[in-house]
């Protein structure tokens, strides 16, 4: 399969392109609190300025409602892209209309223009098709070709993404490339021993990954709130612990299938139970079949694996050459229950191989870290882009189909995967440990946060009810995802959740190359 890539656009001198990116990036009293997708998108732009292009650059910020919201106004995107490109770029005042038509027109071969917010525009979201068309039938207007860059959208049935690529000659650009060739990594002959980490709290989520992942790895780890519903599956007592009753019988079956595939399936064997969910809930270790033994009794809560546990996945992990990490070992936001996390973390740095950290809520962001106790012990360090386990699902379950990859990106010619139901995510309560972590650190006024912007806020304030989540994007509720994406920092990690604090964190082990991806060659596909 061949990803339809920036060469197939032919020559681009003087030629008006479209470059679709995801620059939803969190911003805090209207300044950009994490560039990582600015960043991101450079080399796809510095490619096409070197080709000679006229770049206009267009993108959602945030989830404004239709129409122009100053709050959410790409402007000092524009500005701090002008600074990482080295150069002047012009800024349009709207989207399609008048001032972007004269930037547009003004924009010498090599030049760059910023439009204003695509979701400033109705008809960008809009669940009617008419609508979405055309709008983006004015898109169309301003530019000869569109890129395909924003990998967090590319799920979205909006007009930029799905109904522009069908109206202008279209390609995916270097960010998606690079992307698509991580997640390939990860599931076309990875290199042995391939070992998953799921965490995290959403159980039924990461259902999708492990079914796709079982038949290709050696090891799958399971710490998190997802923990619980395994031990139950396997008849052990988890106390008021989180827990998806309606996923046991699933869980068994993955639990029998791992074993008739000989992949080694390691649950924790100890727990740190607590009193209740608070960060300062007391606490201790019991082993993972005695929850219920605690001194907790029935009401314990299991908020993170144990020491010996941790112990066992760092090994894990150091032991393999691929790996791939999705989800939190614990409820990484209270500094007590945030040990097996950071084991994993650690050990990542040090896998001399793949190791790829996805999420919606990176465990490395997390505010109570302490950066220092991560830091890189190789000079091959692990790689890493991050993509929520949504993503990667639909990545996999896409990968199984038959449709293309130029329709995964949206540069399609036939019908829209979303069509067919297979980029969405499932409707998931907005429950999770995750919000209530967060809701127990508000209450405790540890951290103010505002979502302003996609990236803004910490990971639960992104978590609109799914019904507010469907209406803003314009879409099918049952179809509605919520947010996740490979948005990248240095190609890598997805911030959506990101605070001064957590973004310190996270650059710290960027620093150190930590987790960066060795350059890979697109291939073929
Ligand atoms: N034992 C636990 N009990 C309750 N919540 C937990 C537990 N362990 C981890 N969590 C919570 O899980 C949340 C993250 O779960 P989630 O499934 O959203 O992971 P994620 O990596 O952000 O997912 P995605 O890949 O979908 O983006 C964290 O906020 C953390 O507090
Ligand atoms: O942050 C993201 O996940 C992407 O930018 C998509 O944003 P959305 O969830 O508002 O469509």
């Amino acid at each position: 399969m061949t990803l339809r890539t920036l060469d197939t656009l032919g020559s681009l001198e003087g030629k008006r392109v479209i470059v679709r990116c995801d620059l939803n990036v969190p911003l805090r009293d209207g300044v950009i609190a994490d560039d990582g997708r600015v960043r991101a998108s450079l080399p796809t732009l510095n490619a096409l300025i070197n080709a000679g292009a006229r770049v206009i650059v267009c993108s959602h910020l945030g989830r404004p409602n239709g129409s122009p919201d100053p709050q959410y106004s790409l402007e000092p995107v524009a500005q701090r892209l002008s600074e990482l490109l080295g150069k002047p770029v012009a800024f349009a005042r709207d989207t399609v209309g008048e001032s972007a038509q004269h930037a547009v027109a003004a924009i010498e071969d090599g030049g760059v223009v910023v439009l204003e917010n695509l979701r400033f525009n109705a008809g960008e979201t809009a669940k009617d098709d008419a609508a979405r068309k055309s709008f983006a039938a004015e898109l169309a207007a301003l530019g000869d070709a569109l890129v395909s860059d924003g990998f967090g959208v590319v799920h979205r049935k909006q007009a930029s993404v799905y109904e522009l690529a069908q109206l202008l000659p279209s390609a995916a650009g270097l960010l998606i490339a690079t992307e698509l060739d991580v997640l390939d990594r990860l599931t076309e002959n990875p290199e042995r021993p391939y070992t998953v980490v799921l965490g995290g709290s959403k159980v039924s989520d990461k259902l999708g990954v492990i079914s796709h992942l079982l038949p290709r790895v050696d090891r799958l780890l399971v710490g998190g709130g997802m923990l619980f519903t395994f031990l139950a599956a396997e008849g052990h007592a988890v106390a008021s612990s989180l827990l998806e009753q309606d996923q046991l019988d699933t869980v068994r079956g993955y639990i029998a299938d791992a074993r008739e595939r000989g992949v080694e399936l390691v649950l924790p064997t100890d727990v740190v139970v607590a009193s209740g969910f608070s960060a300062d809930a007391s606490h201790e270790t019991v082993a993972a079949d005695a929850i219920e033994q605690s001194a907790f009794g029935a009401s314990g809560i299991g908020l993170d694996i144990g020491p010996d546990s941790a112990a066992r996945f760092a090994e894990a992990i150091r032991d393999s050459k691929t790996v791939f990490w999705n989800g939190p070992m614990g409820v990484f936001e209270f500094p007590a229950f945030a040990s097996g996390t950071k084991a994993v973390a650690q050990a990542l740095t040090e896998v001399d191989g793949l190791g790829v950290v996805g999420g919606e809520t990176p465990p490395l962001q997390c505010a109570s870290w302490d950066s220092r106790t991560i830091s890189s012990g190789t000079s091959r360090p692990a790689a890493v882009p991050a993509s929520s386990s949504s993503r990667v699902r639909s990545y996999l379950d896409w990968r199984s189909s038959d449709g293309s990859l130029n329709e995964f990106v949206c540069c399609a010619e036939q019908a829209h995967p979303a069509d067919r139901g297979e980029l969405e995510d499932e409707p998931r309560p907005p429950a999770g440990g995750g919000d209530r972590a967060e809701a127990a650190l508000d209450a405790e006024g540890r951290r103010s946060r505002q979502r302003i912007g996609g990236g803004g806020g910490v990971p639960a304030v992104h978590r609109h009810p799914l019904g507010a989540d469907a209406d803003r994007c314009g879409q099918d509720p049952v179809r509605t995802r919520l947010a996740g994406c490979l948005g990248a920092r240095f190609g890598c990690i997805h911030r959506r959740g990101v605070g001064s604090l957590p973004r310190e964190a996270g650059r710290a082990i960027c620093d150190h190359r930590a987790l960066r991806a060795p350059r890979v060659p697109p291939r073929e596909r």
